[in-house]
């Protein structure tokens, strides 16, 4: 199979991850349900073993075409337009596996939008790496499990190494969270 047969394969996978973790999330299974799935989950855990590759090689997270950049355990999004690294904005939305409680995300699942945003502005192609440093997330109203989210994420302010970026997060005109961040460019040998 050549390389990009490999990624459209293990995409398609990842999308099925993504609804089977909404699944799971809402079930309530039965006994001999619960045994099957736990029978199965066991066998293709074993199967996918047997393919594990190193970190250079593996498509997880990495997808240039999926939401999410192909990562089903971050809630869903996808850029619409995007000038790095000076700006971002998209749509945005959590699904039942993100829930918190009373109908709203986890409030741990947002700053993990947030940061994948700002890795978004902050890693462009041609930018030196960087990671985060710090990231304040401000909780202004309930992100409601299932709505319809947009987002935009932009860059502040750049003093020598720091990169300073905000992000909002809104359903409507509703702000349900804003963000912001300081992301240090790396030094050689710096992991
Ligand atoms: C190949 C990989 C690709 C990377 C690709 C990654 C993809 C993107 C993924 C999203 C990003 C992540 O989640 S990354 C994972 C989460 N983050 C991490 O694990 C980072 C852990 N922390 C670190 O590695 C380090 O602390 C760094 C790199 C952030 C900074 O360390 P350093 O390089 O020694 O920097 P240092 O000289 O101390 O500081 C530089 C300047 O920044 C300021 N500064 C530093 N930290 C802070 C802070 N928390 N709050 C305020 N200011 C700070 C200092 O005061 C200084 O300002 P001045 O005196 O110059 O004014």
């Amino acid at each position: 199979m050549t390389a990009e047969a490999s990624l459209r394969q293990h995409d398609a996978v990842v999308t099925r991850l993504r609804h089977f973790l909404d699944a799971l999330a809402s079930a309530a299974p039965d006994e001999q349900s619960g045994e099957r799935l736990r029978h199965d989950l066991a066998r293709w855990t074993e199967d996918l073993r047997r393919y594990a590759v190193p970190e250079s090689r593996r498509y997880y997270g990495r997808s240039p075409t999926l939401a999410s950049a192909g990562q089903a355990t971050t809630p869903w999004y996808v850029v619409d337009e995007a000038t790095p690294p000076e700006r971002l904005a998209g749509r945005a939305s959590f699904g039942t596996f993100f829930l918190g409680g009373r109908g709203a995300a986890h409030g741990g699942t947002i700053p993990l939008l947030f940061d994948e945003l700002f890795g978004w502005l902050a890693n462009s192609e041609g930018m030196p790496p960087s990671r985060t440093a710090y990231l304040t997330t401000n909780y202004r109203a309930v992100v409601g499990i299932g709505r319809p989210l947009t987002f935009t994420a932009w860059t502040d302010r750049v003093e020598g190494r720091k990169r300073f970026l905000r992000a909002e997060l809104r359903d409507g005109d509703t702000v349900c969270a804003e963000a912001d961040a300081l992301f240090v460019t790396l030094r050689p040998g710096q992991p």
